[in-house]
C-alpha cells in the first residue's frame, strides 16, 4: 500500500510541541484537559498513550486529527505545521490521518454492507467504482484477516473482534500515513484482544504503519507499542521505549500504574503500590506537579514548582523533581499536601 517501502528519513514523522486543549464551561470555568504535552513519532512506529480516565489521552488523539481544535501548540507532520492549515486544505490531508474507535459498531452504519461502508471511504481516493473497486475491497477485507465474501454481509452479523476489522479496513481504505488507535481493543474479550492486537503489529510491519496507540492498560500498551508515554491529569509523566519503562520505571505514577495492571506471571512480586484515591477534577489542577496529591514522595517544592522533563537518555525522559535524587525508592517521605 506503500510502494516507498519503509522510509529512510530519520526525521520523526511527526512532532507535537506545546500541545494544550482547554475546554470552556458555561460558568466561566476551564476543564485543563491537556497541558504542554510534547511528543516525537517516527515512521513506522506505535507509540502508546497510557493513563487513566481523565488523564487527556482522547483529547490528544482528537486534537491531533484536528475533530477538536487544539488551544495551542504545533503538529509538524512530515514538515507540514498541520494545526495551522485551513479548513479547505485540512479536508485534503484528513485523508492522511486516520481514526479507529474503541467500539467500531456505531461508526458502522447498520443498513449499510461491508463493501458499501468500505466503498464510501474509497470515494475518497478516487478510484473509479466497478472491477477496481470490488478488487480493492476484497484486498482490504483479506488484509485485516476477513474473507473477500463478507463483503456482502451487514455490521450486525459480525462478531466484536471482526467488527473491530472491519473499522481498521475501513480506516486502511485511505491509504493513511498516520493512524490514532483509540482503545481499539478494549470493548473485546481478552482472547480476542490478542489477535486485534497481533493484526495491528502484521499492519505495521507490512505497511510501514505510523500509530498512536491510548489505552487505559498498560499491559496492552506494552504488548503493541515501541515506545510508552504515560500521562496523569493532562500531562506527560514518564516516556521510554516500552521494555525499559516496563522493567524499571521511574516516575512514582509509572509505578503505581503498573502495580494496578493484572500480573499475569503470580510468582513475579509487585514491588510498586498502587494508587490511592481519585484523580482530581481537571478544572481546579493541583498547583505545581499535578500528581503530588496522590505522590507518596511529595515534597514542598512539588507544590510550587511544575516539574521540567528530564532527558535521560536512550529515549527515555520524566518529569519529577524527586526522580533520581536517590528519593525514589522507599522509604517514602510523606509530607502534609496543601
Ligand atoms: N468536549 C468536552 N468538554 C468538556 N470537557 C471535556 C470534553 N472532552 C473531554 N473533556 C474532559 O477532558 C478531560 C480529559 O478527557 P479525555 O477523554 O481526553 O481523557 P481520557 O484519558 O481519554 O479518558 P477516558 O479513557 O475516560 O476517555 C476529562 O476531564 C474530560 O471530562
Amino acid at each position: 500500500m506503500h510502494p516507498e517501502g519503509p522510509a529512510v528519513s530519520d526525521a520523526p514523522l511527526l512532532r507535537i510541541e506545546g500541545l494544550t486543549k482547554h475546554f470552556h464551561l458555561p460558568g466561566g470555568r476551564v476543564v485543563h484537559a491537556v497541558e504542554d504535552v510534547n511528543l516525537a513519532i517516527d515512521r513506522g512506529h506505535i507509540v502508546g498513550l497510557v493513563g487513566e480516565s481523565g488523564s487527556g489521552k482522547t483529547t490528544v488523539g482528537r486534537t491531533l486529527l484536528r475533530l477538536t481544535e487544539p488551544t495551542a501548540g504545533r503538529m509538524i507532520f512530515d514538515g507540514t505545521d498541520v494545526f495551522a492549515l485551513s479548513a479547505r486544505d485540512m479536508r485534503v490531508w484528513r485523508r492522511r490521518l486516520q481514526i479507529i474507535f474503541q467500539d467500531p459498531y456505531s461508526s458502522l452504519d447498520p443498513r449499510l454492507t461491508i463493501a458499501a461502508i468500505i466503498d464510501e471511504a474509497l470515494d475518497t481516493r478516487g478510484l473509479p467504482k466497478g472491477r477496481a473497486r470490488r478488487d480493492r475491497i476484497a484486498e482490504l477485507l483479506e488484509l485485516v484477516g476477513l474473507a473477500a465474501d463478507h463483503a456482502t454481509r451487514y455490521p450486525h452479523q459480525f462478531s466484536g473482534g471482526q467488527r473491530q476489522r472491519i473499522g481498521i479496513a475501513r480506516a486502511l481504505a485511505v491509504e493513511p500515513d498516520f493512524i490514532v488507535a483509540d482503545e481499539p481493543v478494549s470493548a473485546l474479550d481478552v482472547s480476542v484482544q490478542a489477535q486485534v492486537l497481533n493484526l495491528l503489529e502484521d499492519l505495521r510491519r507490512r505497511l510501514n504503519l505510523t500509530m498512536l496507540f491510548i489505552s487505559h492498560d498498560l499491559s496492552v500498551v506494552e504488548y503493541a507499542c515501541d515506545e510508552i508515554v504515560v500521562m496523569y491529569l493532562g500531562r506527560i509523566m514518564e516516556k521510554g521505549p516500552s521494555r525499559a519503562l516496563r522493567a524499571d520505571p521511574l516516575h512514582p505514577y509509572t509505578k503505581a500504574l503498573l502495580a494496578s495492571a493484572p500480573q499475569p506471571d503470580p510468582t513475579r512480586v509487585r514491588t510498586h503500590v498502587p494508587l490511592a484515591g481519585d484523580i482530581p477534577s481537571p478544572i481546579s489542577p493541583p498547583s505545581g506537579c499535578v500528581f503530588r496529591t496522590r505522590c507518596p514522595i511529595a515534597i514542598a517544592a512539588c507544590a510550587t514548582r511544575i516539574p521540567p522533563t528530564r532527558d535521560l537518555g536512550g529515549g527515555r525522559s520524566v518529569a519529577c523533581l524527586r526522580v533520581g535524587e536517590g528519593a525514589d525508592h522507599p522509604p517514602f517521605e510523606m509530607e502534609a499536601h496543601a
